[in-house]
């Protein structure tokens, strides 16, 4: 059976049984009908992924992985903050007059930094350590510039990611200040899998863990009936993953690179509403 299913029961049944209720507090997030949209969570939740075992895909109901792991690209490959750019709808609502998300994502990822070893954007700077120096301690990611925030129409949620090598393997911790379990949960985990699959293959390791803290996990209110049947469904053993193992260079992959056999899941829940 898939870990990743029984990572989510197992998060997900905490929040609903020791969690905290927003009811009767102030809340940023709206439904589209106006309403607050309260959640209950838990604090600092961290979560392992040995992608050596398993491709960390959900069961419980089908990921979108092409839609994830184009989001992925729009972000880390493309760097874009323009909607135009990306091929689905999930952040038309966030989208300013111009059609960007502001200085989010991309952008900052896209923004160039004077380094030791030259001028170039974070994600250049990533490769360039774990092809240079890849036992550094220092090799990570931050897009919450605070100089920036106030021009972001959301600010970045999945923010930092620490990549560390330990012998032959690749790891990383991808740090999350809020995760919206339901909507984003195993979307964020399996992008953040693929990002680790990709930069092994093009400098050279082997996959190792992918570590997932959150901060603030929670379950939207409207999510709390869908989940609670979610998490009774059948499991099944994941998927398996591959990339197009022609790709040296990270900045070739497509969304027709990544190879999912076996994918037994469960029917997909329609028409998940999504808090804005
Ligand atoms: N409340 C909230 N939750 C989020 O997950 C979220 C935000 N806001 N704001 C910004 C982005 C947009 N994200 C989203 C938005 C929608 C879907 C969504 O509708 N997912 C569908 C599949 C979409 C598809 O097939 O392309 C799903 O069934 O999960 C996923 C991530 C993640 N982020
Ligand atoms: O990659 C993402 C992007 C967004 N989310 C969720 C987490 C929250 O539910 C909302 C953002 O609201 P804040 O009030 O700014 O925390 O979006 C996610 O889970 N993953």
């Amino acid at each position: 059976m898939s870990k990743a299913d029984g990572l989510f029961i197992n998060m997900c049944k905490d929040i609903l049984e020791n969690g905290y209720s927003s009811e009767g507090q102030l809340v940023r997030a709206r439904w589209e009908d106006g309403t607050p949209a309260h959640t209950i969570k838990q604090f600092g939740i961290v979560n392992r992924y040995n992608l050596q075992e398993e491709f960390p895909a959900l069961t419980l109901r089908p990921t979108a992985l092409k839609s994830a792991f184009d989001e992925l690209l729009w972000i880390w490959q493309r760097k874009s903050n323009r909607i135009a750019d990306l091929n689905s709808h999930i952040w038309d609502e966030w989208a300013d007059e111009e059609g960007t998300i502001g200085k989010a994502y991309g952008y900052q990822l896209g923004k160039k930094y004077k380094f030791a070893q030259g001028e170039m954007d974070q994600v250049d700077n990533v490769i360039w350590q774990l092809k240079n120096t890849p036992y550094s301690r220092r090799i990570l990611t931050n897009i919450f510039n605070f100089q920036d925030l106030s021009e972001m129409n959301l600010e970045p949620c999945a923010y930092s990611v620490t990549f560390n090598v330990t012998g032959k393997k690749l790891n990383a911790v991808l740090h999350q200040r809020s995760q919206d379990i339901l909507a984003a949960n195993n979307w964020n985990v399996t992008q953040y899998s693929i990002l680790v699959h990709m930069l092994a293959q093009v400098c050279g390791f082997e996959v190792g863990e992918l570590v997932h803290v959150i901060a603030d996990a929670h379950i939207y209110d409207r999510h709390v009936p869908v989940i609670e049947e979610m998490i009774q469904r059948p499991q099944f053993p994941a998927p398996t993953f591959s990339l197009n193992p022609e790709i040296k260079n990270f900045y070739d992959f497509t969304v027709e690179d990544i190879r999912i056999e076996n994918y037994q899941k469960n029917p997909q829940i329609k028409n998940i509403p999504i808090a804005i």
